[in-house]
């Protein structure tokens, strides 16, 4: 075994990198420390000398003053755990040199219970660890290096010289405890200490010897083991093997007890300070260990994966205690290892520690995370309602004489404010209605992202019928998905014919329960204000139907209704709530503007100090005036906020430079290659109905492969923005025949880049989207490079601008081909031939071996010397 010379050459070839792996740490960083510390220092393999490792301890010990207080705490007193540990490593195939197998601790070993080598396959159920840099986390101690630094010291500094003390008893300085600690040492002390690590044979030998095993084990609190990695080491050591790390591994320590002072038992081997000395004390004198405190907690928060060290810290645990729990569950991982989300709960289950995992949201697109909520958060909420339907049919009226009837006495005495949206109660429930009627708006807002109606109301005057904006408003309601009441308006006219209008919409699908449908159907006169309060129950009962709920107790989420910049309050803006509660003083992003909430007004007129889901508001406190539909969340402060608006902002208008991704026939196979589209809406205008339903009801036949046209909506008359915006919103294309565009409508589409098709036969129609659908619409191009020439004179002429006098060198020159000027290798131009000239003649193609005048369209800056190449684009197959 060892005898304390040994130990002490052992010592002395502590290299750098060898203490560095002890501590988890990089040479790098070692060596940085040490130059810090003053300390002589050239590369990993320099020689660790006592008092470089007492220095860089020290080091530790400052920065980590709390912490190594902490495992001090808790490495006091404990006792043999458990058993698991010691498990050789085969998951980390990287690390693990040698086979190792890790022997049980002493005590284990003694009672013949050892020894169980754990297998991979513990491991492999959860191979969650992401990174397996490091050598064997037995030895390392989780902690991060100052804590074993910190133990090391203690030790003696040298890590690996624990095994030395591992005879204790032989060393003094050793202070009994770290016997096993530091196996490697002890190898080492026979062979060199790398070497030792494998051969487990030598180290038996000497290390087990040296332990002093059982009793120690005995003494060793397993419980320090946490702290120090030391614990394992000491496992380890009797075992055997490996352990070089652990032999340096300050962990030595660990396999001592920790001192009251929360100090591990100090080894020291060589030193004679005190640190030593305790170690030695120690094992004469009674050892007071401290009670183990119970400090784990009862539910810890997570945000995605963690290092073990991070987890360690949240779980109040020593690093080196979750890494032995974490290898019994078979997950090796040292200390700096990010562990996923299956372990973390995982272990935290062997703790009993409830999980509570927030990922957080994509903060800059917070409009594309969907919040999910715990059942027992939801609230119901409020329905929130758009009334459309065709001009004149009374939806202004209709929305006036609702919202005049169902005013809450409490709020009666408000003066009404227009703030986008309105909310009454009926039965002891609020409604919210938008506004705006009419699908234009609903669109719109669609178009942008935002989904704000729960419930759509078609109204149609029952003296009028179904009429065109009637079709739009109920293929819009449906394109969004939105249940859809119709109210059939204007009963008090004589002339109103409520079942005709039934009879019409049957048409649409919307077919009324009596008749065996499932749409409801309220006849009303907003004027004389009859059936409205049929027509709020039936909305409440749709409502009720449709179960809508929100989570009231989080920050809030909405859409902006509407905004503008007043006078006197500045940007402010008209927003829904849609989920959570928003506040007074809350700082938001609204689109690409951010705020704080400064003021709140209700429809009423009342200032509110907060307003939960289905609530409108008009608030001020913005930087800037957002856009009607952009979506609104609350944030932890202004500068978040400010950021998040800055970063949108941007991309906005990245991605407005950028190609966008609607659909359009050109790259429709693609996007159905991808499996990106099922359905290919289309939007059919045409100048007369009979040729509508006839483009109809060809397209319906279409079937390629399992992709179908999907008509959205169908009409006669130009193509308006509305379209536009329906196509848009729903991804579709827009089909004109026989009609054009509004110059509204044609902005619209440039903007919102909608393909629009015009044709003049229907035939051409369904081939187009028929080979669109097959990929096979149009002929892809490549260039062919037909000549060259070069620049050889060039004359300026006034008017005509400079001609390019030039020898074709190659092939030949046409009047029709394209060219770029190349010029040192550098393309400096692309463009038009103009016009090619023998001498005073315009000729068509100029060959090989031939000079000639060249002009180019927009371009006179030729140079002598400049290479014109001549192509032309030629039609491939797809
Ligand atoms: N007799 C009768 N007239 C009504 C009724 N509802 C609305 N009107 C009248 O119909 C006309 C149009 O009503 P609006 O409410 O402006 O119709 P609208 O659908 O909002 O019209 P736009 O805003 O132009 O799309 C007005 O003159 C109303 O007075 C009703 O129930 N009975």
């Amino acid at each position: 075994m060892n005898k304390p010379q040994d130990s002490k050459d052992n010592k002395d070839k502590l290299r750098v990198y060898e203490y560095a792996k002890s501590l988890s740490m990089s040479s790098k960083e070692i060596i940085t420390i040490l130059k810090r510390l003053d300390m002589p220092v050239n590369n990993h393999m320099s020689v660790m000398e006592n008092e470089m490792v007492n220095k860089v301890e020290g080091f530790f010990r400052d920065i980590k003053a709390n912490a190594a207080a902490k495992r001090a705490k808790e490495s006091s007193g404990a006792t043999v755990s458990s058993t698991s540990q010691a498990p050789s490593k085969p998951a980390q195939p990287k690390q693990q040199p040698v086979s190792q197998q890790v022997s049980i601790k002493p005590e284990l070993e003694a009672s013949g219970l050892n020894n169980k080598k754990i297998t991979q396959d513990r491991q492999e159920p959860m191979n969650s660890i992401k990174t397996t840099t490091q050598n064997n986390q037995q030895q390392r101690p989780s902690q991060s290096s100052p804590s074993s630094n910190r133990s090391a010291a203690p030790s003696g500094n040298r890590p690996a010289q624990g095994s030395g003390q591992s005879q204790g008893s032989s060393r003094p300085s050793q202070g009994g405890q770290t016997q096993n600690s530091r196996p490697s040492q002890g190898g080492q002390s026979q062979n060199s200490r790398p070497s030792q690590g494998s051969g487990q044979g030598n180290r038996p030998s000497s290390g087990g010897p040296s332990r002093p095993p059982a009793s120690q084990g005995a003494n060793r609190p397993s419980g320090t083991g946490p702290s120090r990695p030391a614990g394992d080491a000491s496992r380890s050591t009797n075992g055997n093997s490996n352990n070089k790390p652990g032999a340096r591994k300050p962990g030595a320590n660990q396999g001592q007890k920790r001192f009251e002072d929360g100090r591990p038992g100090g080894f020291g081997r060589n030193n004679n300070n005190n640190r030593g000395g305790r170690g030695r004390n120690q094992r004469n004198q009674p050892q007071v260990f401290r009670e183990k405190i119970d400090n784990t907690p009862k539910k810890i928060i997570v945000r995605g994966t963690l290092t073990v060290g991070e987890l360690a810290k949240l779980l109040h645990k020593d690093a080196s205690e979750v890494i032995k729990k974490l290898i019994v569950l078979g997950v090796m991982a040292t200390i700096n290892q990010e562990i996923d989300m299956d372990a973390i709960l995982l272990l935290a289950g062997e703790y009993g520690v409830e999980v509570e995992v927030k990922i957080p949201v994509e903060e800059d697109t917070f409009e594309t995370v969907e919040e999910t909520d715990e059942e027992a958060d939801l609230l119901p909420r409020p329905p929130v309602v758009t009334i459309m339907g065709h001009v004149d049919h009374g939806k202004t009226t209709l929305l006036d004489a609702i919202r005049k009837t169902n005013v809450t006495g409490g709020e009666a005495g408000g003066i009404t404010q227009h703030i986008g949206a309105y909310q009454i109660e009926a039965n002891h429930k609020k409604i919210t209605f938008l506004d705006t009627p009419g699908h234009e708006a609903f669109t719109l807002m669609r178009a942008r992202g935002a989904q704000v109606t729960d419930i759509t109301i078609i109204v149609v005057a029952a003296d009028d019928g179904v009429m065109p904006q009637t079709v739009e408003a109920v293929n819009h309601a449906k394109a969004a998905g939105v249940p859809i009441i119709v109210a059939v308006n204007k009963i008090d006219k004589p002339d109103a014919d409520a079942d005709k209008i039934k009879q019409a919409l049957t048409e649409y699908e919307l077919v009324p329960e009596e008749w065996g449908g499932d749409t409801i159907f309220v006849n009303v006169s907003a004027k004389q204000r009859i059936g409205l309060e049929e027509l709020l129950d039936m909305i409440l009962l749709v409502a009720e139907v449709n179960d809508f709920k929100a989570n009231p107790d989080k920050r809030a989420r909405g859409t902006v209704i509407e905004a503008e910049l007043d006078k006197g309050k500045g940007p402010v803006a008209r927003v829904l709530v849609q989920h959570g509660t928003l506040k007074i003083g809350d700082a938001f992003v609204a689109g690409n503007c951010f705020g704080r909430i400064r003021a709140m007004v209700n429809d009423k007129g009342r200032r509110l100090k907060e307003a939960g889901p289905s609530t409108p508001v008009e608030i001020t406190g913005l930087t800037e005036v957002p856009l009607a539909g952009d979506p609104f969340m609350v944030f932890e402060d202004e500068r978040k906020a400010r950021a998040i608006a800055d970063r949108r902002a941007i991309k906005h208008r990245q991605s407005e430079l950028g190609a966008n991704s609607r659909v359009t026939l050109d790259d429709l196979y693609k996007h159905i290659k991808d499996g990106e589209i099922k359905d290919l809406n289309v939007i059919i205008k045409s100048d007369v109905q009979g040729s509508a339903e006839a483009l109809k009801g060809s397209l319906a036949k279409i079937d390629i492969e399992g992709v179908r046209v999907k008509i959205i909506h169908s009409g006669v008359g130009a193509i308006t923005e509305s379209d536009i915006n329906l196509a848009s919103a729903s991804n579709a294309i827009v089909v004109g025949f026989n009609v054009r565009p509004e110059p509204q409508a044609d902005l619209a589409a440039q903007q919102e880049k909608v393909d629009v098709r015009m044709h003049r036969v229907i035939y051409n129609v369904i081939e187009e989207i028929e080979q669109a659908m097959k990929g096979m619409l149009d002929p892809i191009f490549k260039e062919v490079i037909i000549g060259h020439a070069e620049v050889r004179n060039v004359f300026k002429v006034s008017k005509v601008g400079a001609i390019a006098g030039s020898m074709i060198t190659s092939g030949k020159i046409t009047r029709s081909s394209e060219a770029r000027i190349v010029r040192g290798g550098i393309v400096v131009f692309e463009g038009k031939i103009d016009t090619l000239k023998r001498f005073k003649d315009d000729v068509k193609e100029v060959a090989q071996g031939y000079e000639c005048g060249i002009t180019l369209e927009r371009f006179s800056d030729f140079k002598e010397g400049d290479i014109i190449e001549a192509f032309v684009m030629e039609s491939v197959e797809r």
